[in-house]
């Protein structure tokens, strides 16, 4: 079985072509949840399925997170598999994605460079504010695409020096309150200057923060740009793993399109022998 190791921004990927390893769907969580485990395997965020598409686009993308949940969309993997099918000649130099959550489009910038337009929020609700430990936290909840990849949005105050432990039970408490019946990835930030915003992510499937997350960085400039705190173009977002771009179309109350671009790193690519995977995926089984 080969593999692509890539990062976008420190947000980490198996890239495995489905249509060379033809490995049946129900395979892929396993999968997932074996290859990303750190230390006994390759360990990564999430594993990136490339599969025939179905309407017309350069080729399908399933996103798996590491505990082998399915996500509809994942914004730095698709910058990354952007890259993969520029280099592997699935596309050209703008590339059409199929997702779970609808099509994505992206540009290669430069070798590293990679923009995308994520697809637009379905749902934008600016006024939530759910209740953890007895404190409210008013938040925005935004899905993107359909079905939607689940995000709140979440102003925190002094987020640069914010206890980590603290953060951390935050996240996991907000991650699956009942306000979001989906879940959700929970993104706090911090504005820092004229758009530039701080933020980190902690991500469902991963229920951990990551280096970065490229839908969040959109869901948080979309939420700013409605609320007036952003210019929505070329709004710098900062993230452990690295600076995000964020650019906004919006017509009136509607966020009519949203653009990420941010840099990729190809890591390795390889053959997969993890042995602790059943017989089935195995050269030799
Ligand atoms: N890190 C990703 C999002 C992964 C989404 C996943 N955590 C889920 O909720 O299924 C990004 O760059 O957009």
């Amino acid at each position: 079985m080969q593999f692509w190791k890539m990062n976008g921004a420190g947000n980490d990927f198996i890239i495995l072509n489905n249509l060379e390893e033809r490995l049946p769907p129900s395979a892929f969580p396993l999968l997932a949840r074996t290859l990303c485990t750190p230390h006994r395997s390759l360990g990564a965020d999430g594993l990136m399925v490339v599969e025939q598409a179905q309407e017309g686009a350069d080729f399908k993308m399933l996103f798996f997170n590491s505990d082998g949940s399915l996500g509809e969309m994942c914004g730095n993997g698709a910058r990354c598999i952007c890259r993969y099918g520029y280099e592997t000649g699935l596309s050209g130099p703008t590339q059409t994605v199929e997702t779970t959550a609808g099509l994505v489009t992206g540009t290669r910038i430069d070798r590293r460079q990679y923009r995308v337009q994520l697809n637009s929020p379905t749902v934008i609700r600016l006024h939530e504010a759910p209740v953890v430990e007895g404190k409210a936290w008013p938040c925005a909840y935004v899905e993107l695409g359909s079905p939607g990849l689940p995000h709140a949005v979440v102003p925190y105050p002094g987020l640069a020096d914010a206890d980590p432990q603290a953060l951390f039970q935050l996240g996991k408490a907000m991650r699956s309150h009942p306000a979001f019946p989906k879940g959700a990835n929970v993104n706090f930030y911090e504005p820092t200057g004229p758009d530039q915003v701080l933020e980190k992510t902690f991500e469902r499937g991963v229920e951990d923060f990551t280096l970065a997350c490229g839908t969040g960085t959109g869901s948080v400039v979309a939420v700013l740009t409605l609320l007036g705190q952003v210019s929505g173009q070329g709004v710098q977002v900062s993230m452990a793993g690295g600076v995000l771009t964020i650019d906004v179309a919006r017509t009136g109350d509607r966020i009519t399109g949203l653009w990420l671009t941010g840099p990729t790193n190809l890591v390795a690519k390889g053959e997969v022998f993890d042995e602790e995977l059943p017989p089935s995926f195995s050269p030799c089984g």
